[in-house]
């Protein structure tokens, strides 16, 4: 199913299944020191400090009370939670805390992501805690070669020169290398397939981040065939090892069974816990009953659909059609080299916008894009260098619309309208991670103002008050305007002849620059 239809169908799905109607609301939940957790393992309150933390985030807090906790994983969690609100370390942390006194090595917890970014930006959340308590984690996003990927993953057992020793025997004796797997779908299903060694037969936690668009992901019936490789037999009928846990959770204590561990010493076979997660998690059954969820519950923040981070502002900004880039780097000569990120709603619209805003010469204004049109490795390479801070300015596609987390993004600029409310969130949620403030600025032509107006009634957004550039400012950057333009179409001629036939058009209507041939983005643009 497109996005569009996704979009149709949850829009059409007002009947809400059960268990949703009632949650644990998280925005009641407050933050909890790490002195005063529960539970805690010593080494892993280490590594949070080495990390930079001090307590845990709501949803966090919450998410701990239902594993480790009196919850003691014993249902399946539905978590909808802010952009930023922290939902990597509100799984992350009590999978490791968990698996700490696992004896043996075996993969035991499995992470899937959309995307290879996102993939290693998790991977280093769990490498900064995961090692505290003797954990290895390994990824299968294809960023090395299979082989590289494998050798990581898979230990072989040692073998004596001068013997010859029967091929059968070695892949008998393969062993996981790693306690815990973030993956991307793909490259989980090349290992499920060919991988000697590679099992998910000890799986113990399913981690699916960015839920609703992993759901879109049929990439090879990844899924189904997940599910399938992990069902054990004893269908969640699993006797509790001890009948209480210590009233230590406050409000939110239930009175549970403590879970049990599969693979533990005396201990039978648990099911498979499972955590989805996103901050626009679908409602709609027919999507959610694809993760075959146990008894789950559902963790959502306050009582509408979707909230937006609350230090967030939103701006707007309306302009002729032909004048958005003007506004544009009016509003980005304003910041004096603040972290910013710039969507637009092609990949070619990208790298168009990217190379105009490189020709207002302005030193201040280092732009460098982001989307699916450009080799991965390039893309990691201009990602890495606007974490550091080596530029300030990123031009996207929606490719980079979902979960990355750049840490010091104090503004996120829509060029091109979001065409859903779910991309809206997303895309400001690149801003006010967190806790901190952030903006987004929608610049708009007149024709799209009462569409905007809609999507923000549906995000929940109060107020989007106009935004207005200081004439001296607009009247500045304006004067620079045709020369650049005029740079920009040059580069354009003097590319392949291929891409020569495309000659560049502004299109004065969407303000693109754009070619009849430039595609519509996708996240996976
Ligand atoms: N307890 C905490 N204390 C301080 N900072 C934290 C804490 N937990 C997470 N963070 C920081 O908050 C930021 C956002 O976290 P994270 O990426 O997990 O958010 P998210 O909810 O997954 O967002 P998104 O929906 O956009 O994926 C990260 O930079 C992370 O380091």
């Amino acid at each position: 199913m497109g996005r569009e239809e996704d979009d149709k169908a949850e829009r059409e799905t007002d009947c809400v299944v059960p268990w949703m109607r009632t949650p644990v609301d998280v925005s009641n939940v407050e933050n909890w020191a790490l002195e005063t957790l529960p539970c805690l393992n010593p080494k892993l309150k280490k590594a949070l400090e080495k990390m930079g933390i001090s307590s845990l985030f709501p949803v966090q807090v919450a998410v701990w009370h239902e594993t480790i906790g009196p919850g003691g994983f014993e249902r399946d969690l539905c978590v909808n939670s802010p952009t930023g609100s922290g939902k990597t370390l509100s799984y992350a942390l009590p999978i490791v805390q968990s698996l700490a006194s696992r004896a043996v090595r075996c993969l035991r917890a499995l992470v899937v992501l959309p995307t290879r970014d996102l993939a290693l930006q998790v991977k280093e959340v769990f490498d900064a805690i995961a090692p505290a308590v003797g954990l290895t984690v390994g990824s299968a996003v294809g960023q090395s070669s299979i082989a590289g990927e494998i050798s990581q993953l898979i230990k072989t057992p040692k073998l004596d020169a001068g013997i010859c020793y029967d091929p059968e025997d070695i892949s008998q004796n393969l062993e996981s290398a790693v306690d815990i797997l973030v993956a991307t779908p793909g490259r989980l299903m090349d290992h499920i397939n060919n991988t000697k060694g590679f099992t998910l037969e000890h799986l113990r936690y399913l981690v699916v981040d960015e839920t609703d668009r992993l759901l879109r992901e049929a990439y090879q019936s990844w899924l189904p065939t997940v599910l399938k490789l992990t069902q054990t037999s004893d269908n969640g009928l699993f006797p509790s090892s001890s009948p209480f846990v210590p009233s230590t959770f406050g409000s939110l204590q239930t009175v549970r069974r403590q879970s049990v561990e599969r693979g533990f010493k005396g201990k039978p076979y648990p099911r498979l816990a499972k955590m989805v997660l996103s901050a626009t998690l679908t409602k709609d059954p027919s999507k959610l009953i694809q993760l075959d969820l146990h008894h789950p519950l559902f963790m959502t923040t306050g009582e509408s659909r979707y909230r937006l981070p609350e230090k967030l502002e939103c701006l707007r900004l309306i302009c002729e059609t032909e004048l958005k880039p003007v506004y544009l780097v009016a509003l980005l000569k304003s910041w004096e080299g603040e972290k910013s990120i710039i969507f637009t709603s092609s990949v070619e619209s990208t790298r168009r916008l990217c190379k105009l805003l490189n020709f207002f010469g302005d030193s201040k204004i280092r732009a460098k894009e982001y989307s699916g049109g450009l080799n991965q490795s390039v893309r990691s390479k201009e990602l890495k260098a606007f974490r550091k801070g080596d530029i300030q300015v990123l031009v996207a596609s929606d490719a980079l619309t979902r979960g990355m987390d750049v840490k010091g993004v104090t503004n996120v600029i829509n060029y091109d309208m979001p065409p859903f409310a779910k991309t809206f969130i997303h895309r400001a949620g690149r801003t006010a991670r967190a806790g901190q403030a952030g903006k987004c600025y929608t610049i708009l032509s007149d024709h799209e103002v009462r569409r905007f107006s809609k999507l923000l009634k549906k995000v929940g957004s109060g107020s989007c008050p106009i935004y207005s550039i200081p004439p001296a400012t607009f009247d500045a950057v304006r004067a620079t305007y045709e020369p650049a333009l005029e740079k920009l179409q040059e580069s354009v001629e003097s590319e392949a002849p291929r891409k020569r036939r495309q000659a560049l058009k502004h299109n004065p209507r969407t303000g693109n620059y754009k070619t009849k041939r430039s595609k519509t983005t996708s996240e996976q643009a």
